[in-house]
């Protein structure tokens, strides 16, 4: 997407082939480039967030990896390197997925090899990620054009979208904003409601960053708001992203996403899940019970970071002394609650059947792999 109208990525190889990621702690204030090189730069960026989001954490994943077998490419180093990136994050299975399928690339070359096919494998899970996002897009358009063409001329179809599924979250255009900025592009007026997204405040610091950089009119709300405008009839979709979504259509995602799935089914709100195939781990159905849901420091809600008069990007505490936080990031929206999910080979229905119906070839390809096929 564009920054000030420059291209930009959220990670990318530099012309010297050097891996460069934008620092997302700093946005919107400011935009800090930083270059990443040992396996230590690369787990210390995701782990403390500085990329973050399913799609990029799997390409930075990819892309460390790469940077390790340039300095050592053994056996060795390839399961080390594998141990310190899975360690970071629990929840994302783009992670995991990314390292099995470079350890699945890698592992039967010789070492001497491994370098240059790493990196030709990351830049390809970079540039597929972009396509897959496009093809969200895509379909997502869709689905907005219908709603639109059920409103008074003119009248913007109102989204309301949480936490940050755009670009900053991928390689690339983003899962949920990309059918937003498809229907940007095809004249379709379009208003989102920005959830804010405590504690970290992903979507008050990153959605409504992109949204404003892209020309998107946009309002950002209180997490809580959602329910409320829901009710009063002024939301006309939900679209959210996905950290994991299960075989049955279970979905995981960042803190507060069931709570506005709720809400959307009791207004017959629309609520679509943006899932970009990789996002999908077909060795678990019962979201509830099998996902690892990552528990943050608490001190993200004791403490919150914002830019003070002098401008200078600081953090502050908005609770008293000795008042623990407890930050469980992700949340589990049972399938049941969706109301389809927005995948890049179309729309398909939150079940079982439907997704290995669309996915049939993932789905056997990952359990031949779980057993060793
Ligand atoms: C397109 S995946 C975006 C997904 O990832 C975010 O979590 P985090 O910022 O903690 O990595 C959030 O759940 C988004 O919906």
């Amino acid at each position: 997407m564009k920054i000030d109208g420059k291209p930009f990525r959220s990670i990318w190889r530099d012309d010297a082939g050097e891996v460069r990621i934008i620092d997302q702690r700093w946005l919107p204030h400011e935009l800090r480039i930083v270059p990443l090189d040992s396996r230590e730069d690369f787990a210390t960026a995701i782990r403390d967030m500085w990329v973050r989001g399913a799609p990029l954490i799997g390409a930075t994943a990819a892309y460390g990896v790469a940077c390790q077998m340039r300095r050592d490419a053994s056996d060795a180093a390839l399961s080390e390197t594998w141990e310190i990136l899975h360690a970071t994050r629990p929840t994302a299975i783009n992670l995991r997925w990314a390292l099995d399928e470079m350890d699945r690339v890698l592992r039967p070359l010789p070492p001497g090899d491994r370098a240059a096919a790493a990196f030709r494998r990351a830049d390809e899970i970079a540039e597929e990620d972009v396509e897959i996002n496009r093809r969200i897009g895509e379909n997502g358009l869709a689905l907005i054009r219908e709603i639109a063409a059920a409103k008074p001329d003119g009248a913007p179809v109102n989204i309301l979208t949480h936490c940050n599924a755009g670009w900053p979250a991928t390689v690339d255009w983003g899962t949920a904003t990309s059918p937003i900025y498809h229907a940007m592009e095809a004249g379709i007026a379009v208003h989102v409601f920005v959830d804010e997204t405590r504690p970290r405040n992903q979507g008050a610091q990153l959605t409504a960053w992109e949204l404003n950089s892209a020309g998107v009119p946009h309002s950002l709300i209180v997490d809580n708001a959602g329910g409320h405008l829901m009710q009063h009839g002024e939301v006309d979709l939900v679209i959210v992203g996905t950290d994991r979504t299960t075989a049955r259509g279970d979905v995981c995602n960042k803190i507060g996403t069931y709570l506005k799935a709720l809400a959307a089914k009791a207004n017959d709100v629309p609520f679509y899940v943006a899932l970009p195939s990789p996002t999908i781990d077909w060795t678990v159905t019962d979201g509830l019970r099998e996902i690892p849901i990552e528990e943050r420091d608490g001190a993200e809600i004791t403490h919150v970071q914002g830019r003070d008069d002098q401008g200078r990007i600081t953090t502050v505490q908005i609770s008293p002394d000795g008042t623990e936080g407890r930050n469980p990031a992700f949340d589990v929206t049972p399938a049941e609650l969706v109301t389809g999910l927005i995948t890049e080979r179309g729309i398909c229905s939150a079940n079982a059947d439907a997704m290995a119906q669309m996915f049939g070839d993932l789905k056997n390809a990952a359990q031949d792999r779980r057993h060793g096929g």
